[in-house]
């Protein structure tokens, strides 16, 4: 296990910028104002139970609107592979994001990037070091989301207790830590001041209701975030 490294966001030195990824787009002009407040990833459900789930053509129009250098990320829970197949042909997105119980074989089957996500304070995974045996086995990922317990695997808008993430492996060489998990504006500076991810994600908490963003909240998230990285900067 590799020691966790004092260095921010898990980059060997260097000014912080906490990558910020918005989860959960439903709408075109959503997406555009993500893009404006300079998002670098956004994610697409296909989780039927999710209200924030798409189908793949409004999945496949909105992947057209993303430009160059922003990352479109289609997010599962315990697919079957031909449905990812099918995502991956429609809508041909840079990462897969796994929310399930998906193995690690399963999650690397599809040549591609891939983030696993863990819900922390799940059963089998209520201390710092479950979750970080847990992380171990996923070792090919590109990156561990860390999202709070919720019986919809995702999209609570609740927060967890981010002690639970004290032994999970950090640095160069390693899946990018991404802390996820009731995120706004209000409070991610704290987060990122305390922990220093990678990267951040929310979906709630840029929302006037489920699958609706709202750009006020965007922005004030993304200005949010650039404060804290500014704080933080050598
Ligand atoms: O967004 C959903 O509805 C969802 C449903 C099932 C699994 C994952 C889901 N969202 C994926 C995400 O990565 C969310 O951004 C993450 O769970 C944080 O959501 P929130 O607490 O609402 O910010």
């Amino acid at each position: 296990m590799i020691t966790q490294t004092a260095a921010s966001n898990d980059a060997p030195s260097g000014p912080r910028r906490t990558r910020v990824k918005i989860c959960g787009l439903t709408r075109p002009q959503d997406l555009d104002e993500a893009v404006a407040a300079g998002v670098d990833a956004i994610g697409l459900v296909f989780y039927p139970p999710s209200r924030r789930c798409l189908t793949l053509e409004q999945a496949a129009d909105l992947r057209a609107r993303v430009p160059a250098f922003v990352d479109v990320t289609a997010l599962f829970v315990n697919p079957d592979a031909q449905a990812v197949r099918q995502v991956i042909e429609a809508v041909r997105p840079d990462l897969l994001q796994f929310h399930g119980e998906e193995s690690p074989g399963f999650c690397a089957d599809f040549g591609m990037r891939h983030i696993k996500a863990f819900r922390a304070g799940a059963p089998g995974l209520e201390t710092a070091a479950t979750l970080a045996r847990a992380c171990e086995a996923y070792g090919q990922a590109a990156g561990w989301l860390f999202d709070s317990y919720s019986a919809g695997y995702g999209g609570s808008g609740s927060g967890f207790d981010t002690t639970l993430l004290a032994d999970v492996s950090r640095g160069p060489g390693v899946p990018a830590l991404v802390l996820s998990g009731g995120l706004k504006a209000e409070t991610v500076g704290a987060q990122i001041a305390a922990l220093e991810p990678f990267a951040v994600d929310v979906s709630s908490g840029v929302e006037s209701a489920p699958g609706i963003k709202d750009p006020a909240r965007i922005q004030a998230f993304m200005r949010a975030v650039r404060a804290a990285d500014a704080a933080g900067m050598p």
